[in-house]
């Protein structure tokens, strides 16, 4: 559906896109995850049309529209701020993109409705933006994208200017939506959270490139790069050495994994000696509500996070000789590159 092939950007001796490439399919919602400036925004620019690639180009539905201007492309767009229109009501707002178009008053009124009890804002048609509450602005943007029926919606950090919790529910709602109306949609986020919560699919940007593109599982089971798995979720990143004393027969890893990746609910604490495990001391202890979190330091280095569920009352404190032990060897996941 959408088809971004090696694109690159540059803005001036900024090279900010690197042979960045993703194949969407019809009705998936892909998140742009990553830091501040690795080029989430310029990339979805691009698909949007508002920057063209110096090289690479972009279809939507089998046409390239690489050089084609926004308007042109059968695309939503829904902005950080929401960028509504203050002097007009929801309706106007909504209604924007149909009256460019010139549509009759009849099919006006009828969209316009249709996009709000999709978000579930009708009767709030003859308010105005600033009456509304930060969830209900955001709702009426997305609205004035939906009245179009866009076969694609791209969607800018729209989730920034709420507080945490309903941060949270927005995004849920908003997956729900999009699925409700069969929507493709590509949004760009910073926060792993919310690509965990509306994606199918999380492309982990790093300076410009695409390290993974893969379900949140894949990205959180099977990260490909140290830098993917610690952008995602928390993990122990180990040097290969590091890992070998947890998984002696090394498990066939090819010669150029540097790293092994273990999530720290994939180890044991044991305050008796256990084969095989390694020992350690422990020095740190919170509580993450289900779950207690621990840092140990390995005797001979490195240090470990582990986390432990509370059922399995193991009561450590910190300075306590622990042994630690890895659950599940296949949950030990070979990676490229190093922290
Ligand atoms: N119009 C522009 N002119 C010059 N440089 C730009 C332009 N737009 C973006 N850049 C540069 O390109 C790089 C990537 O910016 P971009 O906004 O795509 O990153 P981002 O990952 O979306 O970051 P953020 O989360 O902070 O928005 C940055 O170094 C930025 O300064």
């Amino acid at each position: 559906m959408i088809e971004v092939s090696a694109l690159n950007k540059h803005f001036g001796a900024n090279h900010v896109l690197r042979d960045c490439s993703l194949a969407i399919d019809a009705g998936e919602v892909v998140t742009l995850l990553g830091a501040s400036g690795c080029g989430k925004t310029t990339l979805l620019r691009c698909i949007a049309g508002f920057e063209t690639p110096q090289q690479g180009r972009v279809t939507l539905a089998g046409e390239d529209v690489t050089t084609l201007p926004p308007n042109r492309r059968d695309v939503g767009f829904v902005f950080q701020n929401y960028a509504l229109f203050p002097h007009m009501t929801v309706a106007e707002n909504v209604g924007y993109g149909l009256s460019v178009r010139r549509a009759d008053r009849k099919t006006m009124e009828s969209s316009v409705a249709e996009a709000l009890d999709m978000v579930s804002l009708t009767g709030f048609e003859d308010r105005f933006p600033k009456s509304l509450s930060g969830g209900q602005q955001q709702r009426v943007a997305l609205a004035r994208a939906l009245v179009l029926h866009p076969k694609v919606l791209l969607m800018d950090e729209a989730f920034n200017a709420l507080d945490a919790k309903l941060r949270g529910a927005m995004q849920i709602e908003l997956r729900k939506i999009v699925k409700r109306v069969g929507l493709t949609a590509v949004c760009v986020t910073h926060d792993q959270d919310e690509a965990l919560t509306i994606s199918d699919r999380i492309a982990v940007m790093s300076e410009g490139r695409i390290e993974q593109f893969a379900s949140p599982q894949t990205i959180y089971d099977s990260p490909t790069t140290a830098f993917v798995a610690d952008f995602i979720g928390a993990a122990n990143v180990l040097p290969r050495k590091a890992a070998d004393r947890f998984v002696a027969d090394d498990q066939g890893w090819a010669n150029d994994v540097q790293s092994i990746v273990v999530r720290p609910e994939n180890f044991n604490l044991t305050p008796q000696v256990v084969p095989g495990a390694v020992p350690g001391r422990v020095d740190f202890v919170r509580l993450t509500g289900p779950d207690m979190a621990y840092e140990i330091a390995l005797d001979g280095g490195p240090s470990v996070r582990a986390l432990i569920d509370r059922h399995d009352h193991i009561q450590l404190d910190v300075g306590d000789q622990v042994y630690v032990s890895v659950r599940d060897k296949d949950g030990c996941k070979p990676v490229l590159g190093a922290l």
